[in-house]
C-alpha cells in the first residue's frame, strides 16, 4: 500500500463530526473542510463514533499496509507540485494534498514552534521591483532552491481595491491607476501579513487581471516556515516593511520590462498593444519612477536581471537557510540535551507501581516475550494507565440510591465533553481503552514520523472531532521519549483552541527528559504514566524502555 492509499484507508474509517485540517498550520480551530458525515462502526449509542475502536491489531485493515509504507525508513523527501483546487497554496516545494474534506501531507510539517512549545515565526521575504522585472519568477527559484517543506507565495495584487462602476470604465479604457500606492487595500494587506506572520489561516482575494475585479472565491493560506511576499509596492508600506525579515528588489531594466509586459498582457491578460502602451507611458513607468524606484533603498538584496542571476538566489536561499536555523531547528536535539537532573514538575502522576503494574512491565518489557504475550500484556496495562488517568478528569458529586433504599455519596464525570485523540501509531494501541471505559467518546488522530534526515519530528495527518476546542482531551500514545511529537500533538491542540490545562497525555512509558521537556513547554498539560525510565540513548530510545512498542505491538519490522 503507498502512503497515500494509507491514508485513504485511515480516512475511510472516520465518521461524523470530525476536522481534517492541513497538519494543523495554527488555524485557530476553524473549521477548514466541510464535515463528511458517515456511520461509526462501534458509535456506542447514537453511532457517532468518529473512528473505529479497533478490537485487536489485526481486525485493523490499515495497519497492514503500514509497514510497507510507513516514512521511518530513510526516504528522499518528495519535492513535486501537486494539481490542486483553488484554495490551495502552490509551490513546487509544499506537499499537501487537500481534497474538499481533509488534508494530507505527503511530506510532513515539520515543527512550528521552539523548545519552550512557543510558535516560530515564519521567514517573511519581500520581493519588490517593476511590474514585469521577473519578481514572481525570482520567488519561484528561491521556493524551488529552499528545499524548505513548507513555503507560502502571497502577491500583493490580491489586494487591488474593488473598482466602482467609473473606475472600473476607466480601467477599461486604460485609464485606472493600478501602480499608485491608493489602488492598493493597504489595511487588508497588513491584516492577511500579519495573521499569516501569526502562523494563522488567512482567506485571500483572487484578483483577475481580464475582468479588473476580484473572484468570488477566495484563496486559504496558512502561516508556514518561510513566507514570500512579492507586489511593485512591497516596500511603499512602513507597516509592511517591518514585516519583511529580508527584503529583495528586483531591478530589470526599463526596455526589457516594457517587452516582457506587452507580451504577457497581451496574451496572458486580455490586453491589446495601444492599451499596455498607453497604460505603459502614462502610469506604469511614471509609478515606477516616483513609487517603486526609491524603494529600493531599503532592499537588503538587490537582483539584477531577475530570475536568470543564479548567484543572487543562491546567496538568498543561503541566508534563509541560516535564520531558519537559528529560529530553532534541531529541537529533537535541543530537548534531549535539556533538563538533566531536575525535579519531576507537579504535572506528572505515576500510576503507582504495585507489585501487579510491575509484573506487567517485567511482561513487556523482555525482549523474549512473544508478539500475542507482548499485546495481552500492554492491553491490560493500558486499561490501568487509562483508568488512572479519568481519575484527573472532572467529576462532580452525586447522590444515589442503593437496592436498600439508602443513598450513597458519590462522584460522576462531569457534564463536560471528552474526547481521545491517539499519536500514530503506537497511541492508536490504547484507543480500545478508552473506548471501553468511556461510552460514546470520540476519537481523533494525530500521524506523526521521525524525519530520519532531520530528525525532527513531523506532522503528516490530521483528524479531529469538530469543535474540539469545547472538549477535554486525552491524548494517547504509547512511550514518549525526548518529548518532541507529544510536544508537537499538544501544539496542534492548541492551535485548535483547547485549553492546556484541558490536555490529558497517557502514555505507558515516559523518560524523564520528555516529562521535562512537555511540563517545561506546557506545564498546564497534566501527564499521566505507568513508568518513568531515567535515560534515552543516541537514537532517542528509552532506556531501559521497551523497545519499539508499534513494532513490537504489530508484528512490523524495526525501520532502518
Ligand atoms: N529571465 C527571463 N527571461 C525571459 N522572460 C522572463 C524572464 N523572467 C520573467 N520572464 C517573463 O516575464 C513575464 C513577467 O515575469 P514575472 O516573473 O511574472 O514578473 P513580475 O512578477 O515582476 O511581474 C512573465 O511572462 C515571465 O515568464
Ligand atoms: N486590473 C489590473 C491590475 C493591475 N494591473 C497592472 O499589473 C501590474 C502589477 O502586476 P505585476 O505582476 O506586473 O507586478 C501593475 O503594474 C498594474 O499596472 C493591470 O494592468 N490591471
Amino acid at each position: 500500500m503507498s502512503v497515500p492509499q494509507f491514508f485513504d484507508s485511515l480516512h475511510s474509517s472516520a465518521s461524523s463530526d470530525t476536522e481534517s485540517d492541513v497538519a494543523d498550520r495554527n488555524d485557530c480551530g476553524d473549521s477548514v473542510f466541510p464535515d463528511t458525515p458517515v456511520s461509526g462502526a462501534n458509535g456506542g449509542e447514537n453511532g457517532s463514533m468518529d473512528f473505529c475502536c479497533p478490537a485487536s491489531p489485526t481486525t485493523v485493515p490499515h495497519q497492514a499496509g503500514w509497514k510497507g509504507s510507513q516514512s521511518r525508513s530513510p526516504r528522499p523527501r518528495r519535492q513535486r507540485t501537486i494539481s490542486m483546487n483553488q484554495t490551495t497554496t502552490i509551490s513546487s516545494s509544499e506537499s499537501i494534498i487537500r481534497s474538499h474534506n481533509r488534508t494530507i501531507y505527503t511530506a510532513g510539517r515539520p515543527p512550528w514552534y521552539n523548545y519552550a512549545g512557543q510558535q516560530v515565526e515564519p521567514f517573511v521575504i519581500g520581493v519588490c521591483g517593476g511590474s514585469a522585472s521577473g519578481k514572481t519568477t525570482v520567488a519561484q527559484k528561491i521556493i524551488e532552491s529552499l528545499d524548505v517543506p513548507w513555503v507560502t507565495l502571497l502577491s500583493m495584487d490580491c489586494f487591488y481595491k474593488i473598482l466602482n462602476e467609473k473606475q472600473h470604465q476607466q480601467s477599461l479604457n486604460n485609464e485606472y491607476n493600478f501602480d499608485h500606492p491608493d489602488a492598493f487595500d493597504l489595511d487588508l494587506m497588513i491584516d492577511v501579513l500579519r495573521k499569516l506572520k501569526d502562523g494563522r489561516k488567512v482567506e485571500v482575494p483572487i484578483y483577475n487581471f481580464i475582468t479588473h475585479s476580484r473572484e468570488a472565491t477566495t484563496k486559504t493560506m496558512y502561516g508556514a516556515n518561510v513566507i514570500i511576499f512579492e507586489g511593485i509596492l512591497v516596500f511603499h508600506s512602513p507597516e509592511i516593511l517591518k514585516m519583511l525579515d529580508m527584503k529583495v528588489f528586483v531591478d530589470t531594466d526599463a526596455d526589457v520590462r516594457l517587452a516582457r509586459r506587452l507580451k504577457r498582457d497581451i496574451s496572458q491578460r486580455g490586453r491589446d498593444l495601444e492599451g499596455v502602451l498607453k497604460q505603459y507611458s502614462t502610469m506604469v513607468q511614471p509609478a515606477y519612477v516616483n513609487y517603486i524606484a526609491p524603494t529600493m533603498a531599503h532592499a537588503d538584496i538587490i537582483v539584477p536581471r531577475g530570475g536568470e542571476n543564479k548567484v543572487a538566489i543562491q546567496l538568498i536561499v543561503q541566508h534563509v537557510h541560516t535564520q531558519l536555523q537559528l529560529r530553532g531547528f534541531k529541537l529533537r536535539e535541543t530537548l534531549a540535551q535539556s533538563y538533566i537532573g531536575q525535579p519531576m514538575p507537579d504535572s506528572l502522576h505515576l500510576l503507582p507501581t504495585t507489585p501487579q503494574v510491575k509484573g506487567l512491565h517485567t511482561f513487556i518489557r523482555n525482549h523474549a516475550t512473544s508478539r500475542d504475550e507482548f499485546i495481552f500484556y500492554s492491553k491490560r496495562l493500558i486499561r490501568l494507565v487509562i483508568e488512572y488517568a479519568l481519575g484527573f478528569m472532572p467529576f462532580k458529586d452525586v447522590s444515589v440510591e442503593t437496592p436498600q433504599g439508602v443513598s450513597y455519596s458519590g462522584k460522576r464525570l462531569g457534564s463536560e465533553k471528552l474526547c481521545g485523540v491517539s499519536i500514530l501509531r503506537a497511541g492508536e494501541t490504547m484507543e480500545q481503552a478508552v473506548c471501553d471505559v468511556c461510552k460514546d467518546i470520540r476519537i481523533g488522530k494525530i500521524l506523526i514520523q521521525t524525519n530520519q534526515i532531520t530528525g525532527e519530528p513531523e506532522l503528516y495527518y490530521l483528524r479531529l472531532p469538530k469543535d474540539i476546542k469545547d472538549y477535554h482531551v486525552i491524548l494517547m500514545d504509547a512511550t514518549v521519549a525526548t518529548g518532541a511529537a507529544a510536544m508537537m500533538a499538544i501544539r496542534v491542540l492548541l492551535d485548535h483552541d483547547v485549553p492546556e490545562e484541558n490536555i490529558l497525555l497517557v502514555s505507558l512509558l515516559m523518560a524523564e527528559i520528555g516529562v521535562h521537556s512537555i511540563a517545561y513547554a506546557f506545564p498546564k498539560v497534566r501527564i499521566v504514566t505507568s513508568a518513568l525510565d531515567p535515560e534515552i540513548n543516541e537514537k532517542f530510545y528509552v532506556i531501559p524502555g521497551i523497545g519499539n512498542f508499534g513494532d513490537r505491538y504489530f508484528g512490523t519490522e524495526p525501520s532502518m
